[in-house]
């Protein structure tokens, strides 16, 4: 599946608490590509709160955690967090339009690391590193049939990793 700069990249599965548009209590995120990585606008609301008007710090986590995964789908590369680290550089307000991005700075093997920021009118409040390991379809396949549509679609077309984990295109 190739993603063209700018075009919308496909949710990993309909009920994907990041970006299903199935899933009633999911967060319905909506990326696209840009460069090797994504962006999305996240609109934060009373259902994602912490403390009084701020948004809670694990829905930010999980939003960036989620983003990873898209930078995944250009990437072309079936994998999964092993790692998530989180700064809380300022608190994230409710009911802004927060911008997120997110792109995999460098790939050894099966490893690859990533890099995410969200930002509140072009001031960064929350910045993120994760490590992501390359799994092969079984890792998935074991738990539900994964076969259909959207995420059969990608995982289907993903490049095996090579003995050496090799495979990905446009990281280091
Ligand atoms: C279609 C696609 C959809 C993609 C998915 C789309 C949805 C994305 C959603 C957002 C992402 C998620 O929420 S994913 C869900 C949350 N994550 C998970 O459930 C993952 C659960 N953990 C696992 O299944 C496993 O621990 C793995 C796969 C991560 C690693 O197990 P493994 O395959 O046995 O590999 P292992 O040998 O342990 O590790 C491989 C290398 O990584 C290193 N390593 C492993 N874990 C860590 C760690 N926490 N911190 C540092 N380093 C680590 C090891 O030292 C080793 O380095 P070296 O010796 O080689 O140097």
């Amino acid at each position: 599946m190739t993603i063209r700069e700018g075009q919308s990249i496909p949710p990993h599965q309909d009920n994907c608490f990041g970006c299903g548009p199935r899933n009633p209590a999911g967060l319905h995120l909506r990326m696209q590509r840009n460069g090797m990585g994504v962006v999305a606008d996240l609109v934060l609301d009373e259902r994602h709160e912490g403390a009084p008007g701020l948004a809670h710090g694990g829905v930010v986590a999980a939003a960036l955690d989620d983003l990873f995964g898209g930078v995944l789908v250009v990437l072309g590369v079936p994998a999964v967090t092993a790692n998530l680290s989180v700064d809380y550089r300022a608190p994230v307000r409710l009911g802004r339009t927060l911008t997120l991005s997110a792109t995999c700075t460098r790939s050894a093997g099966r490893k690859l690391w990533m890099h995410g920021t969200v930002t509140d009118a072009n001031a960064i409040t929350t910045e993120a590193t994760a490590l992501f390991v390359r799994v092969g379809l079984e890792h998935f396949s074991s738990h539900a049939d994964v076969a259909g549509p959207p995420f059969g679609d990608w995982i289907g077309q993903a490049r095996t990793p090579s003995p050496d984990g090799s495979g990905a295109s446009g990281v280091r």
